[in-house]
């Protein structure tokens, strides 16, 4: 095998709360992780001369800064793989939606030259290694729905049934630092108590902030909003609504308003490359 074409999911989180701060700045969240089975596809094409490049573009970001070069150059330093890649991504995720696209380009980076370049790392290392790229990355390599504590790094799996999202994208992209460093964000919410999600009511504590700093945010959960209970996903723009079925979801997205960036998915309870790490000793 010297290529592969690899699906990068994107993420939602059901609920975020912010639970404190660290000393660093960063802070701890809990949050439950769920995949959708939508997302960017990755191809991957090994090199015998160990380079390793971006062979598509992405408006707006170098080839050294793509996450998915960077993910590379991680599995290649950590390694000492003598192999290369080519890596063409078509970018189906928004930037800044809150979607986990660049995150997930990532694991699914990892992943997959885990078996081209035939190496056989573990999945707790690779999360461990995916967190130097970004808090997201260790959760699409844990690779199914997860509760998440610290900065997303600790993860216990979470029973989820089946579910259909409607996941509408505003015309905005949301950068996260400037959402976790407003002076109104709330930083005190109780901890939950997993074994009692989601009897528990949950919340998005960075929604008021990117509504308030964001009005196309605020104007596609009052859209959504209209049809059930609309939330952000992470640190916005994204917004989801749950759905009994594909059916009502088809129905719901043709009563918004045209021009509106909208889409269904079903929910993914195992990342499809579940198999591609091995696991730890
Ligand atoms: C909010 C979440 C929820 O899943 O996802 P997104 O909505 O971005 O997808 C994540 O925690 C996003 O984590 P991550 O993807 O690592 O965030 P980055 O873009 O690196 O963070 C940008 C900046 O946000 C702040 N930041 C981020 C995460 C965190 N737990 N605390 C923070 O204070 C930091 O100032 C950081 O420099
Ligand atoms: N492969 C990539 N896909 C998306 N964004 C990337 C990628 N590589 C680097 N980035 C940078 O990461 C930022 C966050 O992107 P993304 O993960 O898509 O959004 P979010 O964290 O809101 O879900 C982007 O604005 C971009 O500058």
């Amino acid at each position: 095998m010297s290529s592969v074409r690899v699906f990068a999911p994107a993420k939602i989180n059901l609920f975020l709360h912010v639970v404190g701060r660290r000393p660093d700045g960063y802070h701890l969240l809990e949050t439950a992780f769920r995949m959708l089975a939508h997302g960017d596809w990755i191809t991957l094409t090994r090199r015998e001369d160990g380079a390793i490049h971006r062979t598509s573009t992405l408006a707006g970001v170098a080839e050294e800064s793509d996450l998915v070069v960077r993910a590379a150059r991680l599995m290649q330093t950590r390694t000492n793989s003598r192999f290369g890649v080519d890596i063409a991504v078509e970018k189906k995720l928004p930037m800044g939606g809150g979607l986990g696209g660049g995150s997930s380009d990532a694991a699914s980076v990892m992943l997959g030259l885990n078996r081209l370049w035939g190496l056989g790392i573990g999945r707790e290392t690779l999360q461990q290694w995916g967190l130097t790229l970004g808090a997201d990355v260790p959760f699409f390599l844990f690779g199914q729905s997860a509760f998440a504590q610290g900065v997303g790094e600790k993860l216990q799996p979470l029973s989820l049934p089946p579910a259909c999202y409607v996941v509408v994208e505003p015309p905005v992209a949301v950068p996260t630092g400037q959402i976790f460093t407003a002076d109104d964000l709330t930083r005190d919410t109780e901890p939950t108590i997993i074994a009692r999600f989601p009897e528990l009511p949950t919340r998005n504590d960075l929604e008021l902030v990117a509504r308030r700093l964001f009005p196309e945010v605020d104007a596609a959960i009052e859209m959504l909003g209209a049809f059930g209970e609309a939330r952000m996903s992470g640190s916005g723009s994204s917004v989801f609504l749950r759905c009994a079925d594909a059916s009502e979801a088809r129905k719901l997205v043709a009563k918004l308003p045209s021009g509106t960036q909208a889409w269904i998915a079903e929910s993914l309870d195992r990342h499809p490359l579940f198999d591609w790490a091995d696991s730890d000793q």
